[in-house]
């Protein structure tokens, strides 16, 4: 069987992209979402995107790391599948969709920036050496001295397969704050089991934590990323925090066909 896949990036994190609204992707078939995923005998990618229709909105997100397995939100996921929503005439420059933690809107700039809203956050749990919350997929966010330099994948596989974070496991973000505004971030991603160029929901999981534990009082910050740039702005009211977005590109790379 022939499948058009399209693949796409948003500061290096990086997705195969499947038009599902005739329902044709074997859906529960692991193994051959991991080999699309491979960077040696596939495609390559940190994950696999679905797009499909959904009764009540323009579409259905449903992604899968590379692993193969499906998982919860990916927020640069999310963004690229609105650059690809509009590539495939679903929709125009707004957008209201659903993934698996819940309603998410989008809006696509002329410059092709897509900004997308994040669920609220009202949980986030401050211990001394680490923050931990939940951006739509689990992040644990820790401040490290030499970012540069740090063996994330090492470092991160430890903290992913604590017992802090029992069978589920955590995606860990390490961070050096630049500026006031300003923070520089390297994610390992469950999923992916290694460090990814960039992680959407941890980077707003790293603004928001940052925000929380008083290193900044800013809700508009950057973020650097091993790929690139992105932006979180959000509004604070009571301890909880609304109105999140993360703005930054969505690309389209390439296009092709598998056959399996
Ligand atoms: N890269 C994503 C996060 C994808 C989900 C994550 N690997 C998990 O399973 O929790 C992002 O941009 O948010």
């Amino acid at each position: 069987m022939k499948i058009k896949f399209y693949k796409y990036q948003g500061t290096g994190n990086d997705f195969v992209m499947i038009d599902n609204r005739q329902n044709i992707f074997p859906k529960n078939n692991t193994k051959l979402i991991e080999e699309l995923c491979d960077r040696r005998f596939g495609i390559g990618a940190d994950g696999l995107i679905l797009l499909e229709n959904d009764n009540s909105t323009d579409f259905k997100m449903v992604y899968y790391n590379s692993d193969g397995n499906e998982s919860s939100m990916c927020g640069n996921g999310g963004r690229c599948l609105v650059a690809f929503a509009k590539k495939m005439n679903v929709i125009n420059n707004e957008t209201t969709f659903i993934a698996t933690d819940g309603l998410h809107h989008a809006t696509i700039f002329e410059n092709g920036i897509v900004s997308l809203q994040m669920k609220d956050v009202d949980q986030v749990n401050i211990q001394s050496d680490y923050v931990f919350l939940n951006t739509g997929s689990p992040h644990h966010v820790t401040l490290v001295n030499d970012l540069e330099h740090f063996d994330v994948a090492t470092n991160g596989a430890k903290i992913r397969y604590s017992d802090l974070y029992g069978k589920a496991g955590s995606n860990v973000n390490f961070v050096k704050q630049v500026y006031e505004n300003h923070f520089a971030v390297r994610t390992y991603e469950r999923g992916v089991e290694d460090e990814t160029l960039s992680c959407g929901t941890g980077v707003t999981a790293v603004a928001i934590a940052m925000n929380a534990i008083g290193k900044t009082t800013a809700n508009t910050i950057e973020l650097d990323v091993q790929g690139g740039k992105l932006e979180v702005s959000f509004e604070k009211n009571n301890g909880i925090y609304s109105n999140v977005h993360l703005i930054g590109p969505a690309t389209f790379v390439f296009e092709g066909e598998v056959d399996f």
